[in-house]
């Protein structure tokens, strides 16, 4: 597989090719690292990535969009390397996500990923726990057992990335716990930072790293994703809102549904507003039913709750930018990672 920059044609399809491409360089690295695990936590690592059912019969595969691995080998190659030398460092991001979103289904009780029942629901908690577990060093033993010079510092860096990230996940349900009214936007955005925007900032300095970058080469590429990072998850709070079920393969208003405290949620909860009220009322049932859940749909909206995060998420973007102009002087080489950065916050699943 070669990839140029110029595959990233700038028609919005740029973006979905090299995800596509980086799926068929990556995607037989990550298979064959998940299948050295043991047995007892293959099978949930393998049901988890789609590539096998429950009853260890094969499947065709569901393992994610990528969007990870593709910074990796993005931010590699705009700075000059060989990106088929950072296969196995995109493939260890890869198992650093899927490490939290084995966590992520626990803690949130979530019964869906990628339209199929989560691996908690099927294998049970304590093995969900185990293979998220396995996950994570799994992650960093491949970086630690490959060859490239630049492997011991990606693997820090990574492990570095992955307590920053359950930092920010702690904050995230500790949030839960709080009045919302208590909880600033300015904490929450921290929190989204640490929670998604780290990997998404580690996994280009990884690429950065790989292309034997400087320090501050390095870290303006860290930059670049950590705000595109902020930008992705307040697309995928609005989506966790109004995304269409049939795309995101969960029930409509799913993080309504949940009581989620999302990003959009808070700046509605936080607005002083009337319709911010109403969503406090509808925040304090236990449940809620379809209607409820259209009226708190409604109500962050008119408190003004969308209409912040669609802002936030521009600002956030345009910030990247401005880091990637500072990594990649010739924005004609970072084309792919600015396609990157513009599918995660236009994606609508
Ligand atoms: C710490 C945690 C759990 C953060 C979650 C952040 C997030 C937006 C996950 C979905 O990523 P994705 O859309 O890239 O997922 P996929 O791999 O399925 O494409």
């Amino acid at each position: 597989m070669t990839m140029t920059s110029t595959d990233a044609v700038v028609d919005g399809q740029g973006a979905v090719t090299l995800l596509d491409r980086t799926r068929t360089a990556v995607n037989p690295q990550l298979r064959s690292t998940v299948e050295s695990l043991p047995d007892s936590i293959r099978r949930v690592a393998m049901y988890h990535f789609g590539w096998e059912r429950a009853d260890g019969t094969p499947d065709a595969g569901q393992p994610g969009k990528a969007i990870r691995p593709a910074l990796v080998l993005a931010a590699a190659r705009a700075l000059g390397a060989d990106e088929t030398r950072a296969v196995k460092a995109a493939a260890a991001v890869e198992l650093a996500h899927n490490f939290t979103l084995l966590h992520d289904d626990i803690v949130d009780e979530d019964p869906t990923r990628r339209h199929r029942p989560t691996a908690w629901t099927v294998f049970g908690i304590p093995d969900a726990l185990m293979a998220g577990d396995a996950m994570s060093a799994l992650a960093l033993r491949l970086l630690a057992e490959d060859p490239h010079p630049a492997s011991a510092a990606a693997a820090a860096r990574l492990a570095a990335c992955i307590i920053e990230l359950c930092a920010g996940q702690q904050a995230d349900c500790a949030f839960e716990q709080r009045d919302p009214r208590e909880v600033s936007l300015d904490e929450c955005l921290a929190m989204a930072t640490a929670k998604t925007g780290a990997l998404l900032g580690c996994s280009c300095a990884v690429g950065a790293l790989y292309a034997g970058a400087g320090e501050e080469e390095v870290a303006a590429m860290d930059a670049f994703g950590r705000e595109a990072g902020l930008a992705f998850q307040l697309i995928d709070d609005l989506i966790g809102i109004w995304g269409d079920p049939e795309r995101t393969g969960k029930p409509a208003g799913a993080d309504l549904v949940a009581h989620k405290k999302s990003l959009p949620v808070v700046a509605a909860l936080t607005s002083g507003t009337p319709a911010g009220e109403e969503l406090a009322e509808l925040y304090s049932r236990p449940t809620l039913d379809a209607e409820a859940v259209r009226a708190a749909a409604d109500a962050v909206e008119r408190a003004g709750g969308r209409d912040w995060a669609q802002a936030q998420a521009a600002e956030r973007m345009g910030r990247a930018v401005e880091h990637l102009a500072q990594a990649v002087p010739d924005l004609a080489a970072a084309e792919d990672l600015l396609a990157l950065a513009e599918f995660v916050t236009r994606r609508t699943r």
